[in-house]
């Protein structure tokens, strides 16, 4: 990486703004899942112990510019806090007198979290007044956001335009190991797509047809390409205006020589739930009346033993309604393949590492990102607007 990292920078006795990636599932005014926290902290713990006074700064959920009191950063203060065994002093303050006089109390070493950063309008609208508000507060501008490197916000990009600023270890991992997987990749090399939000992901294809030799698709993205091929879907989901670009890239997939693989059979249910009637039938024998929520057997063999067969393999989105057990055994096939093959296995966030977790598969993985959509937008080749702002070596 040409940026600097906090090893580059002397934080003893300065002042740190470090932004973190705290947004974590909460239920209940708790913190369901604490994976992001425990992944910042290899930063927060090295510049605590080099003596820099900490202020961590965090988006939680989408509060819109105003104060939503369950988005509050309490929480999350309290978990950081027993998970570094250390005091954590939290602000109600995004940024003001209350925030100022927290920060010229601190002590060498202390840490300071101060509140969701977007109960500010200016945050998500990276308002240079507000990017001015969070430098004025330190020497050093660190981001270990990964999660939210892909946003160009006032405190994951404009802050870093005033003062001098470092990657985290965190982002420095993610970018290295997703950079590696793409730019120098053991082959035979996989990418697995799936999940539902066929318009974002679609684009990852294209870039990906450039580098993979297997291209593995399946969960509710399928359905586009089953349909460009003239099958009938019946109800399953559809992005129509993507049915071109699906023909498109089939053929790209022909041109460059890459295994383009679609399901060869698929579950189809009458309602989306456990208790729906379920058949297993053949891509091209979807009823029109009913739902394709998973991938078959003979698919699932399949797609197992291509994983089974690849040195590098990225994984981006479920297979099927993985949250119903009854449309879950596509996902776990492919979790098991990726836990057992020799090869080196990424998971590329959201909900495929929370499948990951959910059936046990997490120790066996190489490395599960921590974020999903900044994960996809690095993989399509996108800059990060949270790393190209960092001071560069
Ligand atoms: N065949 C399908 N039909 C409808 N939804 C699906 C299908 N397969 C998977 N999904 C849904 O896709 C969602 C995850 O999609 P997405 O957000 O794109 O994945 P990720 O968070 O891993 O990037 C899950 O909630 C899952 O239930
Ligand atoms: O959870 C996140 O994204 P992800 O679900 O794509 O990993 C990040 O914290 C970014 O959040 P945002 O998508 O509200 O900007």
């Amino acid at each position: 990486m040409n940026k600097q990292t906090i090893k580059d920078i002397d934080v003893k006795g300065k002042k740190v703004f470090c932004r973190v990636d705290f947004n974590v599932p909460m239920k209940d005014g708790e913190v369901t899942d604490d994976t992001r926290i425990k992944a910042a902290l290899p930063t927060i713990k090295y510049l605590s112990e080099q003596g820099a006074k900490v202020i961590l700064a965090s988006h939680l959920g989408r509060p819109g510019g105003e104060v939503v009191e369950e988005l509050r950063m309490d929480a999350v203060a309290k978990r950081l806090s027993d998970l570094s065994n250390k005091a954590v002093i939290k602000t109600d303050q995004v940024y003001g007198d209350e925030v100022n006089q927290a920060v010229s109390q601190l002590e060498d070493g202390d840490l300071l979290l101060i509140e969701n950063v977007r109960f500010e309008p200016g945050e998500t609208k990276n308002d240079p007044a507000l990017a001015k508000e969070f430098a004025s507060l330190a020497d050093f501008y660190v981001n270990d956001a990964f999660g939210a490197a892909h946003r160009a916000h006032a405190s994951t990009a404009g802050v870093a335009e005033h003062i001098p600023s470092a990657a985290g270890f965190l982002l420095e991992r993610e970018l290295e190991v997703l950079g590696k997987a793409l730019s120098d990749p053991d082959r035979p090399f996989t990418a697995i797509i799936g999940g539902a939000k066929v318009k974002d992901k679609i684009g990852v294809i294209d870039n990906l047809l450039d580098k993979v030799d297997n291209l593995i698709i399946g969960g509710g993205l399928a359905y586009t390409f089953v349909k460009a091929l003239g099958h009938e879907i019946g109800k399953s989901l559809l992005e129509e205006d993507k049915i071109e670009l699906a023909k498109e890239y089939m053929q790209k997939a022909k041109d460059k020589g890459v295994n383009f693989v679609i399901p060869v059979d698929v579950i189809v249910a009458d309602d989306f739930s456990n208790d729906a009637n379920t058949q297993v039938v053949n891509i091209d024998a979807i009823p029109a009346d009913l739902e394709a929520l998973d991938i078959g057997p003979e698919t699932r063999e399949k797609y197992a033993q291509i994983v089974a067969g690849s040195k590098l393999v990225i994984w981006n989105g479920p297979m099927g309604v993985f949250e119903l057990e009854t449309f879950a055994n596509g996902t776990k096939a492919v979790a098991d393949a990726l836990g057992k093959t020799e090869g080196y296995t990424v998971i590329g966030g959201g909900d495929s590492a929370a499948a990951v977790e959910k059936f046990n598969y997490a120790e066996q993985m190489d490395h599960i990102s921590t974020g999903g959509g900044a994960s996809l937008e690095f993989m399509e080749g996108k800059e990060l607007p949270g790393v190209s702002v960092l001071t560069d070596k």
